[in-house]
């Protein structure tokens, strides 16, 4: 059901979090997330979004974001429609609409995928103690990947039940990709659920998954102009990131899409705010329900907004303390 055309109200948010980015970012080194959120209102209805482009990885700023933000705002308020086509600003009005609409179902997966760096000890006493499904997601690619490799090898074998995601971000040349590899032990690659872009082109990945038998995934290529998902593609899964990606229309047809070839589909944070988060954990319950998300970035900032993450011990800001635009 969409909205009535009359009778409408919205409000934008500009807001700034402290965050320690810690391994989760690799070039871009920033001490403060900052984004919009837009508040839509029609009738006794309400819908929140979050606007946040993230540095280093989304092509717009939060400068074109708020612009575009404001003036779909602007047209919204007069009847229209239509989404703006940068992917934060598409993304985050989408989820408002959905909520106003009643179209994003309230159930949540709030279950994470712990994310760290490839710090053996660290690691191994994490996942020893850690209860139900052992599954950890290592940033890898910072410490030479033979030191990679045997880190990898190390935890597989000290914690016989934990499955790995790795993610390498492009830094690997084939060769280096391979000499990670090396020092996994064949039986132990298995239980690596997928290594996320190991090498800096995509023919190479997939040269790395056929040589090694370890299962790749795209993250940065699903969001590149040229890439289809295809039959015959090795690939075993993708990785997606929706301020990244753009409506959750565009969100929900990558996610069938990869259904329908049998590839696993993780939607993943790209360091949202607290609001933003928990509405991934509701697209994941919604659209990748067999998949546990990958979310686990709420601890990197100083504290929540708006909508709590459950469970969180961080402070919650409401929105009257945010700083409004309209
Ligand atoms: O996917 C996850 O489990 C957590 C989010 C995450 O790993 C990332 C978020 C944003 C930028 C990245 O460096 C990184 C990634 O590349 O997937
Ligand atoms: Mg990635």
């Amino acid at each position: 059901m969409n909205s009535p055309k009359t009778n409408r109200t919205a409000h934008v948010y500009k807001w700034q979090i402290p965050i320690d980015v810690g391994v989760a970012l690799r070039a871009k080194r920033i001490s403060c997330r900052e984004g919009l959120y837009i508040e839509l209102r029609s009738e006794d209805r309400c819908g929140w979004g979050e606007i946040s482009p993230l540095p280093g990885f989304s092509a717009e700023s939060l400068e074109e974001a708020q612009d575009a933000l404001l003036c779909w705002t602007k047209l919204w308020l007069s009847g229209e429609e239509e989404l703006p086509k940068l992917p934060s600003a598409a993304f985050g009005i989408s989820c408002a609409l959905a909520e106003l609409n009643g179209t994003l179902p309230m159930k949540a997966d709030y279950r994470t995928v712990p994310l760290g760096g490839c710090e053996t000890e660290k690691l191994v006493d994490k996942l020893a103690g850690a209860k139900g499904e052992k599954t950890a997601k290592v940033k890898v690619g910072f410490s030479g990947a033979a030191n990679d490799g045997i880190t990898v090898d190390t935890v597989l074998h000290a914690v016989s039940d934990v499955r790995l995601r790795l993610d390498a971000n492009r830094s690997w040349t084939l060769s280096q990709a391979l000499d990670f590899a090396q020092n996994i032990r064949p039986h132990y690659r298995e239980r690596i659920a997928f290594i996320e872009e190991p090498c800096q082109s995509r023919e190479e990945s997939r040269i790395f998954a056929r040589q090694t038998g370890i299962a790749i995934a795209w993250d940065e290529s699903l969001r590149e102009s040229d890439f289809t998902f295809d039959s015959s593609d090795i690939a075993k899964a993708v990785v997606i990131k929706p301020t990244l990606t753009g409506s959750l229309e565009k969100i929900k047809s990558q996610a069938e899409a990869a259904r329908r070839l049998g590839m696993t589909a993780v939607i993943s944070s790209s360091l949202e705010s607290s609001l933003g988060l928990t509405q991934l954990a509701r697209i994941a319950a919604w659209l990748t329900p067999n998949t546990i998300p990958g979310l686990d970035t709420l601890n990197l900032m100083r504290y929540q907004q708006i909508r709590p993450w459950p469970q969180s011990t961080l402070e919650l800001v409401p929105a009257e303390s945010l700083q409004r635009l309209i």
